[in-house]
């Protein structure tokens, strides 16, 4: 097949396999590295067309700083997966992707995609984004098919912190179903949510619109109401009466919201932004209030317009 691409993913954790298996399925040469793989990084990369990182925010320093070293292709598109924030700078991945890069194309994937639904082969949509759409156009043809629609958007930024910033959301929604809060306040928090994503994003650059897509409500809506998503189950369990330690013992990969949600606080207090779930997810994180202690803190604050806060 002559539009078969070499695709190198860095992570052999859930969601790195199953986008190999989605690049396999339409017939690329595909390679999943992870430190832990006997081939090394240099031989991988020799002939790559494409890099996926697919590692949790904890390794994408550590994966750059390896590639940096590296003699790669000037043609090597660079394509993010990973939804958190650096602790250190308050970077979203493709930031630091495109710092260590500045001369290839860097695209973002994210969308409503829990991986083991996509696992299951069940349909899904995402979202690719890039400054250089003719890039984001290649990832598109890489993953697309008859049960995995790929969108392409001019919007990295927006796209990259809607699948982040849901995270924290998703914690919260996790909160409001353990405590068995009901369908209206579980609507109340989601469109809330949205509206505080929206008025971070916007802070930080990202255009507006692209939060009411994929990569925005349709995560939110994804992993804010399934027990599939670890972030989700972080919430749910803390509102059950478990400790964040206990949690995490038993948690099958990773919560980035819980990372997510310390960036944010740093963030917004710098920059006086107002994100009172955000702000009870951190403290609930913290042990330093209960579940049911956040919800009456979020129900008592100053009554006001549902707009123009
Ligand atoms: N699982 C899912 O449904 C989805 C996950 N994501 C995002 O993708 C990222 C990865 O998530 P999962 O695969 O689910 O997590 P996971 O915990 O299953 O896998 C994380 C991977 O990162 C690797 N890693 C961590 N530190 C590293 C380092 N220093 N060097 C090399 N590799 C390192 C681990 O070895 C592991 O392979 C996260 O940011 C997550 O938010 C995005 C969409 C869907
Ligand atoms: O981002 C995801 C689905 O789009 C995965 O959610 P979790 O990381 O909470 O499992």
């Amino acid at each position: 097949m002559t539009n078969s691409k070499s695709v190198v993913i860095l992570g052999a954790g859930a969601w790195g396999s199953a986008l190999a298996t989605l690049a396999k399925a339409n017939d690329h040469k595909v390679h999943i590295w992870s430190r832990r793989s006997s081939r090394t990084l240099e031989k991988l990369v020799e002939d790559a067309d494409i890099i996926v990182s697919a590692v949790s925010m904890k390794g994408v320093r550590d994966v750059v700083s390896q590639l940096q070293g590296l003699p790669l292709s000037p043609e090597i598109i660079f394509l993010t997966a990973t939804k958190g924030l650096d602790p250190q700078t308050t970077c979203t991945p493709s930031q630091i992707w495109q710092e260590a890069f500045p001369n290839h194309p860097v695209v973002v994937l994210s969308g409503p995609n829990l991986s083991q639904e996509i696992q299951q082969e069940l349909p899904a949509a995402t979202v690719v984004a890039s400054n250089v759409t003719s890039a984001a156009e290649v990832v598109q043809l890489v993953f697309s098919s008859n049960r995995f629609r790929v969108y392409t958007n001019a919007d990295p930024l927006g796209v990259e912190l809607g699948g982040t910033l849901k995270n924290v959301m998703a914690i919260a929604a996790g909160v409001c179903d353990g405590l068995q809060l009901g369908t209206n306040a579980k609507a109340a928090l989601l469109t809330r949510g949205l509206t505080e994503m929206v008025r971070i994003g916007v802070h930080w650059g990202a255009k507006q619109e692209t939060f009411y897509g994929l990569s925005g409500l349709g995560d939110l809506l994804a992993t804010g109401n399934s027990p599939l998503s670890r972030n989700y189950q972080v919430g749910y369990q803390l509102a059950c009466g478990k400790s964040l330690t206990e949690i995490l013992t038993h948690l099958q990969g990773t919560a980035e919201g819980i990372n997510t949600t310390k960036v944010l606080m740093l963030r917004s207090k710098q920059q006086n932004i107002s994100m009172p779930i955000t702000e009870q997810v951190y403290h609930l994180l913290q042990a330093e209030v209960t579940p049911r202690q956040a919800l009456l803190e979020l129900m008592l604050r100053d009554i006001k317009p549902e707009y123009n806060e």
